[in-house]
């Protein structure tokens, strides 16, 4: 039985200060719920303060990106070591914008992967096709070779321990949500593809979340879909009240 995982990505949003009155709004809200693992991650800046006031809750602390390296030259980026110290315990890898305005690739989601396993922080290992890509019927084979290229040369311990979001891009903050069943679709094509590269028993482990536009009125619907275990929520995270309902689906 997967445990549900539900992560807010606040992306570029929230100062130290409203970022933990966020944290002081969510958690009573949440704290009856131990059936999903919850997620927040904020940015860099206010990852230490948020994690602080999210001790002692239910609400775990995740990041949004992490570089491959130890340490070393290479301005701007942040280590695992440096993101455990402060609490954190999961890291986004590979969103959308990473790699659409920050040119990441598959191969740095690998590393990043493997480099946040190695530490201890669970990755949430982002995929997904743009418009033109489910316009050309293509989305399946497309998201097939990004899992692929992403878990590359991992263990099937590791691989276990992997979260997997499916956010179609044409999804994201666009209001637009994928049904249903196209969720459901791709969220198969994915446990699939993990199977075939390592095997059912680690694919049956192996966390998948859908992202794009989840709202209050769609989790429901999503969490009925059998590969769909969870979700990776853009602007609805910002708000209080709507985080939780998304946490408390039905
Ligand atoms: O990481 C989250 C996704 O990009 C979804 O964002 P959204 O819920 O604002 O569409």
């Amino acid at each position: 039985m997967r445990k549900p995982i539900i992560a807010g990505n606040w992306k570029m949003n929230n100062t130290i200060a409203a970022g933990t009155q966020l944290i002081k709004d969510l958690a009573p809200l949440v704290k009856e719920n131990n059936k999903v693992d919850i997620v927040v991650c904020p940015t860099y800046t206010a990852l230490a303060a948020v994690a602080e006031a999210a001790k002692g809750t239910n609400v775990h602390v995740g990041a949004q990106n992490v570089h491959w390296a130890k340490n070393g030259a290479f301005t701007g980026e942040i280590s695992t070591d440096m993101l455990k110290e402060i609490g954190v315990e999961y890291v986004i890898i590979g969103h959308s914008e990473r790699r659409e305005y920050f040119g990441e690739t598959d191969e740095g989601v690998n590393k990043r992967s493997k480099a946040a396993l190695a530490a201890g922080l669970t990755p949430i290992i982002c995929c997904g096709e743009t418009l033109k890509t489910r316009e050309a019927g293509t989305t399946n084979s497309f998201v097939k070779g990004q899992i692929e290229a992403a878990l590359n040369e991992m263990t099937t311990n590791d691989v276990a321990k992997v979260v997997i979001a499916y956010e179609p891009i044409w999804a994201i903050g666009t209001g637009k949500t994928a049904t249903f069943e196209q969720a459901e679709e791709v969220c198969a094509v994915i446990r699939k593809t993990v199977a075939a590269k390592f095997d059912q028993a680690t694919a049956d482990k192996v966390r998948i979340q859908y992202g794009g536009s989840v709202k209050p009125n769609t989790i429901d619907g999503l969490m009925q879909k059998p590969n769909v275990d969870g979700a990776l929520v853009g602007g609805a995270s910002l708000k209080a009240p709507d985080f939780a309902r998304i946490v408390n689906f039905n």
